[in-house]
């Protein structure tokens, strides 16, 4: 059996993980026409390219069916559970960079931190008869979040997108999602709450714990960790 690696399927992630692997002489190349999901990596032997898409990739290392995988810290973080557990962190690569963060409606003028929230929430199911409704898609992350810092009077609605329209729709008073430039955050008049950062998130290699590595796949990772520069952990 071949070492499996999980690289995203498209856009600047995939253009991004090329560059980083060619620049340490592993070149990653899509075969077919541009629109195929097939590639290969040349110049080191046993090893086969997976292109899936980022979102997917938590889970196929987590199910073992790839041994690496590229994708964003936040993704892995928020599908799943206990992620120490099922994946090792080999590497951070140092682009895909984005913050989740909590962000309200700039006008809610008193509401700036966790505690505000938490104190307009509260008004907020005695006013309306329900909860404070925050969109998000990264339901894990940002339900441990608000838990460690004692916000409970609230509920997740989950949006998949275009999330910070979801204010302006009437669907959710909050939001949670990643930002970069700040620009949809900016134009969808909402702020991000001063202590409101749940996690910096950026393109990450990671190892599948659960994948069957047996000394094919073992001699493919000593002689990639080697060319990468990266140290791995005990398997
Ligand atoms: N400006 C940005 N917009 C979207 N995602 C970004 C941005 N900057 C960094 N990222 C990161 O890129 C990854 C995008 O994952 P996501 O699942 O949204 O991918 P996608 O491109 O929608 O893939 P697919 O549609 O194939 O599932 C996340 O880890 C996210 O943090
Ligand atoms: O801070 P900014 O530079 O404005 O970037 C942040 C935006 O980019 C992403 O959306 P994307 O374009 O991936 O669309 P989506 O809302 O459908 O996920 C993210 O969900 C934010 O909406």
């Amino acid at each position: 059996m071949s070492l499996k690696i999980g690289v995203p399927s498209k856009g600047r992630l995939m253009e991004n993980t090329f560059q980083w692997f060619g620049e340490r002489g592993v070149a990653m190349r899509q075969t077919g026409n541009g629109r195929e999901y097939s590639g290969a990596v040349e110049g080191i032997d046993g090893v086969d390219l997976v292109l899936l898409s980022a979102g997917e990739i938590p889970r196929e290392l987590a199910a073992g069916r790839i041994h690496l995988g590229v994708t964003g810290s936040d993704l892995v973080r928020d599908k799943l559970a206990d992620w120490q557990a099922q994946v090792a962190e080999l590497a951070p690569l140092g682009f895909g960079h984005a913050d989740l963060i909590i962000a309200v409606p700039a006008v809610w003028i008193d509401v700036d931190t966790l505690d505000d929230l938490d104190a307009a929430a509260a008004a907020f199911r005695a006013a309306h008869g329900f909860r404070l409704r925050i969109a998000t898609k990264y339901h894990r992350l940002v339900r441990d979040f608000l838990t460690t810092h004692g916000v409970a009077d609230y509920q997740l609605v989950d949006s998949q997108g275009a999330t910070e329209g979801t204010v302006k729709n009437l669907t959710a008073e909050a939001i949670a999602d990643i930002t970069s430039s700040g620009e949809t955050l900016r134009a969808n008049h909402l702020k991000v709450l001063s202590d409101g950062l749940i996690h910096q998130s950026q393109a990450t290699l990671f190892l599948s714990r659960a994948a069957v590595w047996d000394a094919p796949e073992r001699a493919a990772l000593t002689l990639l960790s080697s060319r990468l520069g990266l140290s791995v952990p005990q398997l």
